[in-house]
């Protein structure tokens, strides 16, 4: 297999790398952390390193140190369609390399081969009742299939050579993104199109066959699946999704139950749900209206909702201080293929008028829209009507990075994650100590 061949012939290098910055400056401080950092999520801290993606605020997400732009112009593409196999995709967050169309179309066959989904996955989700949220699904079927777990298995059996263990991550990453538009695609037809089963193509890449069991056979569809699937794979290793489940990896859980935990993260609001939410909100405005509002008319609206202090979903972000790179992306492909579809233009009204509002009120770090703003409205124009799905979309596509970064974990031997917590009055004392000091030192 071509992928693991290439990332064997990597190892050397990042292992000596990463041994030699904790043996020659393993005392290097990195950052200080304050009261507020700690009582503030964390934020800003950095607590890892990882080189999969990095998200620069002003910039926004970078593959391998490729930006969207770049990734979408260098990644081997379909025959039939014009944005790129998810496999590239895949090959470069894994090997770091720019993969021919070769070394793409491999990941892609791979993934046929791997795509069978255990009949017990399929009745674990008949088990649940009709009502039940499709991310909760998704997260229990991929529970369900941690019983296929080669790292698992070998463990028990007693693989106990830490260098060896990436090679069982690889297979079972390998295995859990092929079953997963097989998967996705189950849960959609169980939820909303009577249990249909719709068998995928052998001639079709992993993404247009997601497109083809849900039963959108617009090619310009199979090209969104594409684009969104590139889009959302990976937004460094810091993010609630990746940080869950590469947490639950340290403990050398395997890649379903990492995974699992992730998309457990990615289904809370402030993170993949806000998916949904937003284009609930985008729908209550037109509903509100009884069509797409004037501009005037908008600007009202949304100053009222922001006196009110309501959330506007899809804006803001944790680190970005610019409009999410994906969301432009998006955005270029509706003006290309959709432009005058309605809720896309008031997606874009939105984006005139809610930064320079968000800014007057003062109190959001970052006022422009995150990626969340505009997938829904995509999904809606191509059929994809169903919201409650869109952070299985999202889910779909960042397991491709989940899968990485805990392939790479293990290649690196990094260790159990364990920080420490403090309690209230530890920290006053900590406090009190310090400014006692500082009074004898006459500061
Ligand atoms: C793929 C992704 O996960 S991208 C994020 C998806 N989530 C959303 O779009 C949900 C809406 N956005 C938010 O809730 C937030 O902006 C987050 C969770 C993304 C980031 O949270 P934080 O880093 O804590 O945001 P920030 O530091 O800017 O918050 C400061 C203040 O602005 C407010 N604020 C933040 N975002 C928004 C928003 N979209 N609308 C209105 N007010 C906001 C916060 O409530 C906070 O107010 P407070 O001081 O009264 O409590
Ligand atoms: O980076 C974050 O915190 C959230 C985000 O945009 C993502 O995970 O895609």
């Amino acid at each position: 297999m071509n992928v693991k061949d290439r990332i064997r012939s990597k190892l050397p290098e990042w292992r000596e790398r990463t041994a030699r910055l904790v043996h020659d400056h393993g005392s290097f401080k990195v950052a200080d952390v304050t009261v507020e950092q700690i009582f503030g999520g964390i934020r800003g801290v950095p607590i890892q390193v990882s080189d999969i993606s990095y998200v620069d605020p002003m910039e926004g997400i970078r593959f391998r140190g490729y930006s969207i732009p770049e990734v979408l112009k260098l990644l081997p593409r379909p025959e039939t369609g014009q944005y790129p196999l998810v496999g590239g995709l895949y090959y470069l967050l894994m090997t770091g390399e720019v993969p021919t169309q070769e070394e793409a179309e491999d990941i892609e066959v791979e993934w046929k081969v791997r795509s069978n989904l255990p009949d017990h996955v399929f009745q674990v989700l008949k088990a649940m009742p009709r009502y039940t949220h499709p991310m909760t699904l998704f997260s229990q079927a991929i529970l369900a299939l941690q019983t296929e777990s080669i790292f698992a298995r070998r463990y028990y059996y007693g693989i106990h050579n830490k260098a060896d263990y990436w090679e069982a991550f690889l297979q079972d990453s390998l295995n859990l993104t092929a079953k997963l538009p097989v998967l996705a695609a189950n849960i959609y037809n169980l939820k909303y199109r009577d249990g249909i089963y719709v068998n995928p193509e052998p001639n079709r890449d992993w993404a247009s066959n997601f497109a083809h069991m849900i039963g959108k056979e617009e090619p310009d569809y199979a090209d969104l699946c594409r684009l969104f699937f590139v889009l959302h794979s990976d937004h460094e290793g810091a993010n609630v999704s990746a940080h869950a489940s590469h947490l639950v990896g340290s403990a050398l859980a395997d890649v379903y139950l990492s995974c699992s935990a992730g998309m457990n993260g990615l289904a809370g609001p402030l993170h993949g749900l806000a998916n949904q939410e937003c284009l609930r909100w985008l729908l209550k405005i037109r509903e509100h209206f009884g069509r797409v509002p004037r501009r005037d008319e908008l600007q009202v609206y949304l100053e009222s909702a922001l006196g009110k202090n309501e959330i506007i979903p899809g804006y803001g972000h944790a680190v970005l201080r610019v409009t999410d790179p994906r969301f432009t992306a998006q955005a270029e492909f509706a003006q290309r293929f959709m432009p005058e579809d309605e809720i896309f233009r008031l997606a874009m009204l939105v984006f005139d008028i809610l930064p320079s509002l968000l800014i007057q009120q003062g109190k959001v770090k970052n006022p422009y829209p995150n990626v969340d703003a505009i997938n829904g409205t995509l999904q809606y124009h191509y059929g994809v009507k169903e919201f409650d799905f869109y952070t299985v979309l999202f889910g779909l596509s960042r397991i491709l990075g989940l899968t990485t970064h805990i392939t790479w974990s293990r290649i690196l031997g990094k260790p159990i994650e364990r920080p420490k917590s403090l309690t209230t009055k530890i920290l006053e004392e900590m406090i009190d100590r310090e400014a006692v000091n500082l009074a004898k030192e006459g500061k």
